[in-house]
């Protein structure tokens, strides 16, 4: 998958990238360096991505030349990481006393959803006297987020916040971050806002960012995320009641009872998009 990525970063024209470009408000397609914002009070990201929505066998969306080889690869791809987020939401499902089932009914792949594979290339850089950030600090949107990083990728950058800063957007300086290396057995699993939110914060979603440090020379950084979502129409309905205490969070945007899984996308969408 890596090889792949990398072809199409490197080799596919400007023309073809911007042919196959993401168009708000469809999240499929090329985005390039600039366009993204994850974190607010930080400039734009300094990444390039090909958004792939989930697809069983023929993709739902215009594929550039560079990866229309790769098609059965990648959905080979995206089954293998399906097939392990159910068996974590199985796990997860139990452990808070639900049916076995419980969240893999709501997420089937057949069904319409906003699951997407996601194909991110951060281009060598030298930073001067300070870090600089690939991607900002965020929570990502869905249920459960699945994060390859390239081995090898130099300095990975990658860090995940420990939970320890008490309320959200009061800085993420609160917290202590802890790197997260990059290898071939490792595969990072973030929970995400919606689940957050659904579970009446009993699992409060990751923040993460990609950073280059101070007076570094990286190379290329690839990373490939798996951001799964429920199906479009399901319904949310809180699990569980908020403990007492217990702050609202769901990456501090508000949850609606009975909201669905499709409409709560597009509003998390909406805040990271320059329009
Ligand atoms: O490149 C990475 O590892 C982080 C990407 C990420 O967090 C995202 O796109 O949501
Ligand atoms: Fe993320």
């Amino acid at each position: 998958m890596f090889v792949a990525s990398r072809n199409f970063f490197e080799q596919e024209s400007i023309e073809e990238k911007t042919r196959c470009r993401r168009v708000h408000p469809v999240n499929s397609g090329w985005v390039g360096q600039g366009v993204e914002k994850l974190d607010a009070k930080e400039s734009e990201d300094l990444k390039e991505a090909f958004n792939i929505m989930a697809y069983t066998e023929k993709p739902k969306q215009t594929m550039p030349k560079m990866l229309e080889g790769e098609v059965p690869l990648i959905a080979d791809f995206i089954s293998a990481c399906h097939d392990l987020c159910m068996d974590l939401l199985e796990g997860m499902a139990l452990s808070l006393d639900l049916e076995k089932d419980y969240f893999t009914l709501r997420h089937a792949p057949s069904a319409p959803s906003g699951t997407t594979l996601r194909l991110l290339y951060y281009p060598s850089t030298t930073t001067t006297s300070q870090a600089l950030v690939r991607a900002g600090a965020h929570s990502d949107y869905g249920s459960l987020t699945l994060l390859f990083q390239q081995e090898g990728s130099d300095a990975s950058g990658l860090q995940v916040l420990l939970p320890t800063n008490k309320a959200r957007g009061e800085g993420s300086e609160a917290g202590e971050w802890l790197d997260v290396p990059a290898s071939p057995e490792r595969v990072l699993v973030n929970v995400g806002d919606l689940m957050e939110a659904w579970t009446g914060s009993r699992w409060p979603s990751t923040i993460h960012r990609v950073l280059v440090p101070a007076n570094t020379f990286v190379g290329p950084r690839l990373s490939i995320a798996y951001f799964l979502q429920p199906a479009d129409d399901v319904k949310l309905h809180r699990i569980g009641t908020l403990a007492a205490g217990q702050e609202e969070r769901g990456g501090g945007r508000v949850f609606e009872e009975g909201m669905t899984s499709g409409e709560w996308l597009a509003r998390r969408f909406e805040a990271t998009y320059r329009k």
